[in-house]
């Protein structure tokens, strides 16, 4: 017997606030399971008579630093969860011996226990199951928590079938977006190649490449690179070497998917949003949850045939009815795809990595210099910045990108060096470095790939040249209902509104250009802007000039989209 066995009544003591101590008592009951550290228990509390999942670990299993540290930071990480796709943390205590985890119950058990009795599971039960994976990734990576251990055995279900992630024990909390971790983990089977490679760290992508793995084994019944031997495995994670086997059918919809999302370089992996939108969820409708009758069998004919239709909607992520199915290309085909600026002003507030607001790009109309206006302009640009930032080409074909992290980067149209701009020690000042794309910081490495991608999705044929040193490059960026406002350090402030009509302000020659929506030019001294005649230009400068003036100090919100 082990001394796990011993313990019957476990006692939660709290101190209120006027300093009474508050005994919560759980009666422990059958064993749930075991982990590499835990037993977990069925736990009833006796005064509410609510049943828990009691995790006990003694406390000289967790003697090492290390692992107490690890420990802590899981509890830290999971307590400040709250989502329904995730498993609810309800309390954590220890005595001299032991420390407990009070959470929510799951009796369905895991995604591994149901696999082990069905082998492999029909599409409309993979549909349901990883839609709420992605719901609790999306929540999870909105939070700036990276999962890194999405498995089979870490999904649980509840009761009435509700899908709950669980086990944070290799989560990891970023300070930032853009931060990297480098700490290598995961489960060999799941471990996405950019943790096997270690150069340039990993983030949020890890848990999307774990999900195509999961959609795989689900579909398939094993995991697409398993072998029997760990390097093995690994070797063929790096080579990006799996297969379909031909006795499996699958829908030409969720093979797609698996081949979107396990590509090795995670920068061309598919978003949250992108997933969710992909053909293998809009295809038909799916249940909300299923039957418990699936953890041990199939779905019957007669309740799959209920979702059998055809449809744009998605009933098991209550979809607006209007939404229309819109296929997911990979990335590079999304960069391509032209789209109106629209949405909320979005200072400050895009910091989630989850993907949840439109990719959103365009193409600013064929001016050509005039009297009085920029030189340089803002050709095309993609905002990105739900994962990286904005990516950007100018008139004379420099490219860069303003990432999320603040740090800017431009490049010469020849593609021959770059410039790199970041934080100085002291607030206000940049350091301002230029490298050749042969030699340049390793760090750099990720912003740099970035920025060669967009250039090139980017790709500006029609170039006006104009050389100019430093590079250009955008200072600042904001979104708003009504525009998207870039403050270009060669001192233009461009704007481009959602009808299309550009305006831009040239403060070195004090003129302001504007662009109608049907293409007209026109070109006026600042000082008589105003009172042109021109009312279309002169609503848009008053617009234009309340926004800056919450955008030019570099203080404030506003000041840049994060
Ligand atoms: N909330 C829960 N509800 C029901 N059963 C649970 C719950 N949490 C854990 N279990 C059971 O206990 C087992 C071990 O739990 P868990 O994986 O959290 O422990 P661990 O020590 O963190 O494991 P690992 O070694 O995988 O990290 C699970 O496989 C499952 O069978």
């Amino acid at each position: 017997m082990s001394r796990h066995d011993d313990i019957q009544i476990v006692e939660e003591k709290l101190v209120k606030s006027n300093g009474e101590i508050l005994v919560r008592r759980y009666s422990k009951g059958r064993l749930l399971g075991k982990g590499g550290f835990a037993k977990v228990y069925e736990a009833i509390n006796i005064e509410t008579k609510i049943m828990y999942a009691l995790k006990m670990m003694e406390k000289a299993s967790i003697s090492k630093a290390r692992q107490r540290q690890k420990f802590m930071a899981e509890v830290k990480i999971h307590k400040v969860l709250h989502h329904t796709n995730i498993v609810k943390f309800e309390g954590y205590f220890e005595d001299s011996d032991f420390v407990y985890i009070i959470l929510e119950i799951c009796p369905n058990q895991t995604l591994n226990d149901l696999m082990k009795r069905r082998k492999r599971i029909t599409e409309l039960e993979t549909q349901c199951y990883l839609a709420q994976v992605l719901s609790s990734l999306r929540y999870l990576h909105s939070h700036r928590v990276i999962h890194r251990d999405i498995k089979l055995g870490n999904i649980f279900l509840s009761e009435k079938m509700e899908v709950k992630m669980g086990d944070f024990g290799l989560a990891a909390k970023l300070e930032f977006d853009g931060e990297k971790k480098r700490t290598i983990c995961g489960t060999p089977n799941y471990i996405a190649p950019e943790i096997l490679d270690g150069k340039n760290g990993h983030s949020y992508e890890v848990d999307i490449w774990s999900f195509g793995v999961l959609m795989y084994t689900l579909l398939i019944g094993k995991p697409p690179f398993e072998t029997n031997d760990v390097k093995t495995t690994y070797r063929r994670i790096k080579m990006n070497a799996y297969s379909f086997p031909d006795h499996i059918t699958l829908t030409p919809e969720a093979k797609d998917l698996i081949e979107k999302i396990l590509v090795t370089d995670p920068v061309l992996r598919p978003t949250i949003s992108d997933i969710e939108e992909h053909p293998f969820f809009l295809k038909n409708q799916f249940p909300k949850f299923l039957p418990t009758s699936t953890l041990a069998i199939p779905p019957s004919s007669t309740y799959m045939r209920q979702f059998e239709k055809t449809t744009g909607l998605s009933s098991g992520r209550g979809r607006d009815s209007s939404a229309k199915p819109r296929s997911m290309s990979n990335n590079k085909e999304d960069l391509k795809q032209s789209s109106r600026v629209e949405g909320r002003a979005m200072s400050g507030e895009r910091n989630d990595g989850s993907g949840s607001r439109i990719k959103k790009q365009a193409t600013i109309s064929m001016y050509t210099p005039t009297v009085g206006g920029p030189k340089i302009w803002v050709k095309k640009w993609v905002d990105y910045s739900n994962k990286y930032g904005l990516a950007f080409v100018f008139s004379n074909g420099c490219a860069g990108m303003y990432f999320n992290d603040a740090s800017k980067i431009s490049c010469t149209n020849d593609g021959q060096l770059f410039q790199y701009l970041s934080k100085g020690p002291n607030p206000g000042e940049d350091i301002l470095n230029e490298y050749t794309f042969d030699e340049y910081p390793q760090e750099l490495m990720k912003k740099v790939k970035l920025l060669q991608h967009f250039k090139k999705h980017l790709k500006n044929d029609d170039i006006i040249h104009e050389s100019i040193s430093p590079l250009p490059y955008i200072k600042k960026w904001l979104v708003t209902s009504h525009a998207i406002i870039f403050r270009l350090s060669i001192k233009i402030v461009q704007v481009y509104f959602t009808d299309k009509s550009e305006l831009m302000l040239c403060s070195d020659t004090k003129y302001v250009v504007y662009i109608s929506k049907n293409g007209e030019i026109t070109s006026t001294p600042l000082i008589n802007a105003l009172d042109s005649g021109n009312r279309e230009m002169s609503k848009r400068l008053r617009y234009t000039k309340e926004i800056i003036s919450t955008m030019i100090p570099n203080t404030g919100k506003l000041n840049s989209p994060r």
